[in-house]
């Protein structure tokens, strides 16, 4: 038997407690995309945490909450399965606010994932002083018996390393890593390049627009000549009215959209990109089954 341990972990919390960016500070690069607006992940994206003693595959889920579209369906049902897969479910709640029924609905809910040990993470310590910080593991301690209970800070790195010792703890003994040395997600990159245009394009937009939108990237090509690679993106709204608020005065939103994903998409390719934006409606998509499985739910 070896001291090797490898399995995954999964976040549940309310939207907008910092799972992704926890998920990104952990695995040391930008897998899951972040943003004010609630609900902003779709998919389980698996991060992946190497250490020489183990590896952690984090499973970022979509979130738990009451469904009110077929998209709301289909996202709980993949919170479903991804729960009753996991090793450790790491139940976040942030340092800078009371504990309120939708964290209770979400700890409650933990009971159907028997198999999982459960941890408890107080997110944000930056954002509370150290007295409200104890109060607040203090009230997350009351939840349920927890396997462990770690308060975390994602943008000032702090104790992180002590999470993911922690969480490797609870994992099971492995022979061998369940990924290879140098992955860091299983998202392939016309994936990961869709989900940094629907962030850059979240940005500054408000109400319901945020869920109305939706990326598919339809083409890239490699240009040898120029050494450049073409990227060719659509981004999907679910009516006329909003396609006007995405592309702007004059298409001054859209570029901006644009120049952001793609100093991201440079970022993640270490090279030269031209992105290539058109902007589409898709009627009422959330809510249609055909519309869905077109792009990719
Ligand atoms: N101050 C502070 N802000 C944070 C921290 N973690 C996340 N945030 C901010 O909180 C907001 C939400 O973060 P996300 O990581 O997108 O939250 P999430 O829980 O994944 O949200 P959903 O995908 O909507 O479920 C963003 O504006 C982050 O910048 C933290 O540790 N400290």
């Amino acid at each position: 038997m070896t001291d090797y341990r490898a399995g995954f972990v999964s976040f549940v919390g309310r939207p907008n407690v910092g799972k992704s960016t926890l998920t990104n500070a952990l695995v040391g690069e930008k897998v899951a995309i972040t943003s004010s607006k609630p609900q902003t992940t779709r998919r389980a994206i698996r991060g992946i945490v190497h250490r020489s003693y183990g590896q952690l595959i984090v499973v970022d889920t979509p979130g738990l909450h009451r469904p009110r579209t077929l998209l709301g369906e289909r996202l709980n049902s993949l919170v479903q399965s991804t729960l009753g897969d996991v090793d450790v479910i790491g139940f976040c709640v942030p340092a800078d606010e009371a504990i309120g029924p939708g964290d209770r609905f979400i700890n409650e809910q933990l009971d159907q994932y028997p198999r999982a040990k459960k941890v408890a993470i107080v997110t944000k310590t930056d954002a509370a002083g150290k007295a409200r910080v104890a109060q607040q593991l203090l009230a997350v301690s009351q939840l349920r018996e927890w396997d462990a209970i770690i308060p975390v800070s994602a943008p000032r790195g702090e104790q992180l390393d002590v999470l993911v010792d922690e969480l490797l703890q609870l994992m099971p003994q492995s022979e061998h890593p369940l990924y290879p040395a140098e992955t860091t997600t299983d998202e392939d990159t016309a994936e990961r390049i869709a989900e940094f245009v629907r962030e850059a394009a979240l940005e500054g937009v408000s109400d319901e627009l945020p869920h109305s939108i939706a990326v598919t990237v339809d083409d890239m090509i490699e240009r040898e000549d120029k050494d450049l690679l073409e990227v060719y993106a659509n981004l999907y709204v679910e009516r006329d009215s909003q396609k006007g608020i995405i592309i702007g005065k004059g298409g001054a939103r859209l570029r901006e959209v644009g120049e952001r994903a793609r100093g991201q998409i440079e970022a993640l390719l270490g090279r030269r990109v031209y992105l290539a934006l058109h902007v589409k409606v898709a009627k009422d998509w959330q809510r249609d089954p055909k519309q869905l499985g077109r792009l990719g739910f």
